[in-house]
């Protein structure tokens, strides 16, 4: 197993590939929490399976928008599993709007809770890690929109560069620490989060037909990606981004 006794905590992780990413690391046999912001139902869901699988687990309610919710997010994992091995930093929003009328508290919000989210999240992950003094592995969900652009997602992407970016800086300060940072790419992964974008029907086949490898991404598609970037045989890896998007991104012609 490659996570092993270990603690793993994942900000988002009551759906999608936060979910999927949770359920994995307890079946790699880590001790795990989840951050959520209002599905409790796929809090409690989640906490089940990582308990059915014979591990420990923990849901612990907070908008990561605000500072406050990632020490407390921290702070309650560490009460409960004593330390923090692993944080996935996962929790976002990509509420599809035109440019041209982008209401402010749209592009604010998205900004807040994508990319300041992030930066709190592992900030108060990194400290703990830094205090704990044996370093750890920090995995963000960024996005092959980091790399591309959306028509309506003007908002979105630059959180999703800004991620990526994130990792990059942050590799750089801690590496001194043994804190790996690193990031994942996912291109279109069927979720609740484009489930209305998806639900047109021309749409969602033309993003699939982009894809080499024939479909459009599962959550669970993610959680390989995202252990082994989280466990020891990744261990001299630093600083990546790893696109997981069947091969969308370099499907030009
Ligand atoms: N699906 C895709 O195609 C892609 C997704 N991504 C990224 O993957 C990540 C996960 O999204 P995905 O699984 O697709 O979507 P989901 O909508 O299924 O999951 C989003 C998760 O983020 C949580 N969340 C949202 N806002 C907040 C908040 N303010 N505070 C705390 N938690 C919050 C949700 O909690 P709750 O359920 O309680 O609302 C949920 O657990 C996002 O960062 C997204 O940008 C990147 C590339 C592609
Ligand atoms: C939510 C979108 O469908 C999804 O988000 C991303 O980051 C991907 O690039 C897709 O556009």
């Amino acid at each position: 197993m490659l996570l092993e006794g270990k603690t793993v905590l994942v900000t988002g992780g009551s759906s999608g590939i936060g979910a999927a990413a949770a359920v994995e690391a307890a079946r790699q046999g880590a001790d795990v929490a989840i951050n959520y912001v209002g599905n409790q139902a796929g809090a409690d869901a989640v906490v089940a399976q990582i308990e059915a699988l014979g591990r420990r687990a923990l849901a612990v309610r907070g908008d990561v928008a605000k500072r406050e919710t990632a020490i407390a997010f921290v702070e309650a994992a560490v009460a409960a599993f004593d330390r923090v091995d692993v944080f996935v930093s996962n929790a976002g929003i990509c509420p599809f709007h035109a440019f041209l009328d982008m209401p402010a508290d749209t592009f604010e919000r998205t900004m807040q809770v994508n990319l300041h989210g992030a930066f709190y999240m592992v900030q108060a992950a990194a400290n703990q890690m830094v205090a704990q003094g044996d370093g750890g592995a920090i995995v963000a969900v960024s996005s092959i929109s980091a790399l591309v652009g959306g028509e309506f997602q003007t908002h979105y992407t630059p959180t999703k560069a800004g991620i990526h970016s994130l990792m990059q800086s942050a590799a750089i300060a801690l590496g001194r620490h043994g804190i790996r940072c690193n990031s994942v790419l996912p291109g279109t992964i069927l979720t609740e989060i484009n489930r209305d974008d998806l639900a047109d029907g021309e749409k969602r086949e033309r993003m699939a037909a982009r894809v080499p490898l024939g479909r459009l991404g599962e959550p669970e598609d993610l959680a390989g990606p995202i252990v082994f970037l989280a466990s020891d045989m990744a261990r001299y890896v630093t600083g990546a981004a790893l696109l997981v998007d069947g091969g969308a991104f370099v499907n030009l012609q």
